[in-house]
């Protein structure tokens, strides 16, 4: 029989329990891979756990095996606390494959294209929102996003509702990264603790999911619940074009193909707006800390666009800094740190070492942006490292070949986040001047010695303050202007 993969020596009965990370854990399994090499063995009490240190492994693995490795643990926590909808959570199967191919129809790479107008109008209401209360330009973004998915998601537009969809999928999300922090409920390492009587004193975890249950369900039936209503009067939506098709099923068939079509859409939003929200936060931490990549980026928009209109995502082509930050933004801070656990299925060989079968296998976005080999000088935000001559260097790795994850399980939402953060950051820099705040002797504030990232499945700049100013009184004029046009013409549709 062929060996396991190094890592550390196992104890009795627990194996490696013990040096299975739960704080710091993409750092920590950075170590682990530093000490015994870029495929590293753990036993977690009987549970195999293979750890990849370089995209390279990563990508061998389960991008060019990805039969074999789409698949994901049990979660115990995702059944209790009702997230067992989400996509992301499914077990490799049929039930998976119907939910994933029915978002696929509306966010594959050629289908993003119909949602362009929607992303440079909620752009354009972002950077009117900013302007009037740029403090707040942390909640304008989370407003951004949601309203965005919620738009071309169910076809509603939550600025004209007087339902809170926004305050419905946020407390949904808030639920999520309570109840899914790594470490922090033994139930996920040892289900049979699901079995404890809710009011027996360690199992405060069932307590809390049962609370939290109906605010996860509201998530994924409430909005689904407005667009079967209106069905027909609400905008042209994914949701409009399912509900079309489940007109035509009957009986038992259209019953399960509306379960899979209300998954496969609150699965949008529970993957795409904290994502993207994150993105954004990265963006501003790096302009207001790198005066002269704004500096530069604003050049690009000055010649490219000039000053009397704003860019849309037909400029794409024509600036490849922008292009090249959006790169660098995805890069810089991945959104995730330690990427989503993938499973195998079948038992396999890798580098000479043995993978066991229904194995744990754990992506570090966070370790392989750091690799110098690939990117030297890892740290400092240089969109220039993606460019030669002026145009995107085809040598250098594209981190969206990680950070988005991998092979089948993939995230489907890459295309239609790439042009959202594209045609987003653009708008801004266009729009404004983004500067560090200043301290009490009015220096500028170091932002990046003082803001951390958070920790969780999705990480975040700390909230931070920061100085936002019109790039001029005519850029100023040009956002009140265009934004009212799009909003008239939106109405218009
Ligand atoms: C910057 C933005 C985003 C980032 C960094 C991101 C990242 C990821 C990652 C790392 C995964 C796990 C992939 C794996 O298991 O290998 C994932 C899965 C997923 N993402 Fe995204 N995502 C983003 C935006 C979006 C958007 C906009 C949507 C929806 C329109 C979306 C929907 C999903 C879904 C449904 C899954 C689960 C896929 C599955 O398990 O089959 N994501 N995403």
């Amino acid at each position: 029989m062929l060996p396991l993969p190094p890592g550390p020596p196992p104890l009795p009965i627990i194996g490696n329990l013990l040096d299975v990370p739960m704080k710091d854990m993409e750092v920590a399994y950075h170590d682990l891979n530093t000490k015994y090499g870029d495929v590293v063995y753990l036993d977690a009490c009987g549970q195999s756990i293979i750890v990849l240190g370089t995209h390279e492994a990563a990508s061998d693995l389960l991008e060019k095996r990805s039969s074999n490795y789409s698949d994901r643990l049990f979660s115990t926590m995702a059944e209790l606390t009702g997230w067992n909808f989400l996509m992301g959570a499914f077990r490799y199967g049929p039930q998976w494959r119907r939910r994933r191919r029915l978002l696929h129809e509306h966010v594959h790479r050629n289908a993003v294209a119909r949602y362009q107008k929607n992303q440079e109008h909620q752009a354009l209401r972002y950077v009117r929102n900013v302007l009037e209360t740029p403090h707040d330009y942390l909640n304008h973004g989370r407003h951004l996003f949601g309203a965005l998915i919620t738009r071309i998601a169910y076809g509603i537009d939550v600025d004209k509702s007087d339902v809170d969809y926004l305050g419905i999928a946020e407390e949904a999300m808030h639920n999520f990264s309570m109840m899914f922090q790594p470490g922090k409920h033994l139930v996920e390492s040892f289900p049979i603790l699901r079995f404890l009587p809710s009011f027996f004193p360690g199992a405060q975890f069932k307590r809390d999911a049962a609370k939290g249950y109906p605010v996860v369900r509201a998530m994924r039936d409430v909005p689904w619940a407005a667009s079967k209503e209106a069905m027909g009067k609400l905008l042209p939506s994914m949701a409009s074009g399912m509900l079309r098709r489940i007109s035509q099923l009957a009986g038992e068939v259209a019953v399960e193909e509306e379960e899979y079509s209300k998954d496969a859409l609150a699965a949008a939003f529970g993957g795409g707006a904290d994502t993207m929200l994150s993105t954004l936060q990265c963006f501003y931490l790096a302009m207001a800390s790198n005066p002269d990549v704004q500096e530069r980026a604003h050049a690009e928009l000055d010649a490219v666009i000039g000053s009397h209109r704003l860019p849309t995502l037909a400029d794409k082509p024509n600036l490849p800094y922008l292009c090249a930050m959006v790169k660098e933004c995805l890069r810089w801070r991945p959104v995730p740190p330690l990427g989503f656990l993938h499973a195998s299925v079948d038992e396999d060989e890798y580098r000479g070492y043995r993978i066991p079968a229904g194995s744990a296998i754990v992506n570090i976005p966070w370790a392989y942006v750091h690799d110098e080999k690939v990117y030297p000088d890892p740290e400092p935000f240089r969109p220039e490292r993606f460019l030669k001559d002026g145009k995107l260097d085809p040598d250098v790795q594209d981190p969206s070949a990680f950070v988005f994850g991998y092979g089948r399980r993939a995230c489907p939402g890459r295309h239609f986040a790439e042009a959202t953060i594209f045609v987003v950051i653009s708008t801004v820099l266009q729009a404004f001047k983004i500067a560090p705040p200043l301290d009490e002797h009015g220096r500028p504030v170091d932002l990046l010695e003082t803001v951390k990232m958070t920790v969780g499945v999705i990480s975040y700049p700390e909230p931070f303050e920061c100085t936002i100013k019109p790039r001029s009184p005519m850029i100023e004029a040009l956002i009140r202007a265009t934004s009212l046009k799009s909003n008239e013409e939106e109405d218009e549709n």
